[in-house]
């Protein structure tokens, strides 16, 4: 697969990356780039960009004769990303874009360039990032009837106001942050301003609700007013505020709107923090789902780029594991459980004094120490359920402690050990 690549920042850079180590990726077949173009060829980037043919105009790169599938990184909904968009398909070339900016404006026109040119415009990168929510939506949920997509859409401003508030930090120094960590679009105005959400919102719903996508419905206030002292004082009565994208089936059509809500702090959406992004998708019969994950970023949004040059492969059938099945060389081996942990062990004591004192001597004399402990009362069936929570420790001792414990107070029933997982 031959991929021209026009736009070599964040996303461009991260792609290149990328298609270095394909190798260890999950590919139909080889990804080769024939072509780069940017606005700077001698400009810093964590890439070299040497190997690959320069071209000074994206739109030359787009209908080179050696690019199977041109991929739009610049950015823009006007200007020479479409212009370059649209060559590449009238050459009846595939376009990969993570342009939401492009694809919420021009969608529709260049969906029915694609049509008639029969060639694929696919733009997962451009909601939500490395989520894959436009695949499941489109493809997945093809056999659901969507009612109402809501949804955290834009990293930076979830960014802001988690770590506003968190590391009690002021709009600019987080929002400067934000671009420094690639998140923020180059005008950071269309994140805060709650447009770049509205512009992924608009599209999901376009795809949902097979409604023709027309931008300037939509509803539109972003969190630029928001400050830390509105943050603040919204935690201390227990609430959170966030950008908030909505998409809904109404009787008239579709509704579709961002901004910024004030939710309890235990609301699902409250609880999604930094650059996350989160989409729940509601309909019938499937109920509701929900994606989370990382929406912005070099790295998570080239992963969606990725996923969506694999789509572009044409083989006869589609690999059922990915890879073609005599490609999948990699071995399972056995995984031993994890050794060292805070466990949970729970033993039915004879109901009788030192019962519970023999416990906690085995567990001591193997160097293992209780976190919590809770006795229930044994009255009726003569053997008391005991549960501890251990500190971290290895599982031989917690073993070694077990064998212990039979030798000085047989416990009835086999004991239950089983290892905690870290919160997050
Ligand atoms: N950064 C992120 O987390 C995400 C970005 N996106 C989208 O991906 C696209 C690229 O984003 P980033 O890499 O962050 O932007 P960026 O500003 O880091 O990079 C843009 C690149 O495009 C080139 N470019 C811009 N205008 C050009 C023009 N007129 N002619 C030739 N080259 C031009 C620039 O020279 C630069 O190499 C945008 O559409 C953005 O909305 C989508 C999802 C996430
Ligand atoms: N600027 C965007 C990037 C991803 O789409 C965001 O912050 O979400
Ligand atoms: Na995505």
């Amino acid at each position: 697969m031959k991929i021209g690549i026009a736009g070599l920042g964040h996303v461009g850079c991260g792609l290149i990356e990328l298609v270095e180590r394909q190798q260890n990726l999950r590919l139909p077949g080889e990804v080769q780039i024939t072509g780069v173009s940017a606005r700077s060829q001698s400009r810093n980037r964590p890439v070299d960009i040497s190997p690959y043919r320069w071209f000074d105009d994206a739109a030359t790169l787009a209908e080179d004769p050696d690019v199977d599938v041109f991929v739009e990184l610049m950015g823009g909904s006007d200007g020479p990303a479409k212009f370059a968009v649209e060559t590449a398909l009238k050459a009846g070339k595939h376009v990969v874009t993570a342009n939401k900016a492009l694809i919420a404006k021009h969608g529709m026109a260049l969906a029915r360039l694609a049509e008639e040119k029969q060639v694929d415009l696919l733009f997962e990168a451009a909601v939500a990032g490395g989520i894959p929510v436009v695949r499941v939506l489109r493809d997945s949920l093809a056999g659901t009837e969507v009612k109402r997509i809501t949804g955290i859409l834009n990293g930076t401003c979830n960014y802001l106001t988690t770590v506003m508030l968190e590391q009690g930090r002021e709009y600019d120094d987080v929002l400067a942050e934000a671009q420094r960590l690639g998140y923020a679009e180059a005008d950071p105005t269309l994140d805060v301003s709650g447009m770049d959400a509205a512009h992924k919102a608009a599209i999901l719903s376009a795809i949902a609700f097979s409604a023709d996508l027309d931008f300037s419905k939509v509803s539109v206030s972003g969190i630029d007013k928001v400050s830390l002292l509105d943050l603040r004082l919204a935690d201390r009565l227990g609430y959170r505020i966030k950008l908030i994208a909505e998409g809904v089936l109404t009787d008239e059509g579709v509704v579709c709107r961002v901004e910024p809500l004030v939710l309890p702090a235990s609301h699902p959406l409250a609880r999604v923090n930094g650059s996350l992004n989160t989409v729940r998708i509601e309909g019938d019969p499937v109920g509701a789902i929900t994606l989370t994950g990382p929406g912005a970023g070099a790295g998570p949004t080239a992963s969606a780029v990725m996923g969506d040059v694999a789509k572009m492969f044409r083989p006869a059938i589609r690999p059922a594991f990915g890879r073609a099945a005599h490609h999948m060389g990699r071995p399972f081996v056995q995984g031993a459980p994890t050794e060292v942990a805070p466990f949970f062990l729970r033993v039915y004591l004879p109901d009788q004094p030192g019962a519970l004192a023999a416990l906690t001597e085995a567990l001591a004399k193997e160097g293992v120490s209780v976190d919590k402990l809770l006795q229930e009362s044994g009255e009726e069936s003569g053997a008391a359920p005991v549960v501890i929570v251990t500190h971290r420790c290895p599982r031989s001792n917690m073993q070694a402690a077990l064998e212990r414990l039979e030798k000085i107070a047989k416990p009835i029933d086999a004991p239950r050990l089983i290892r905690i997982e870290a919160a997050s």
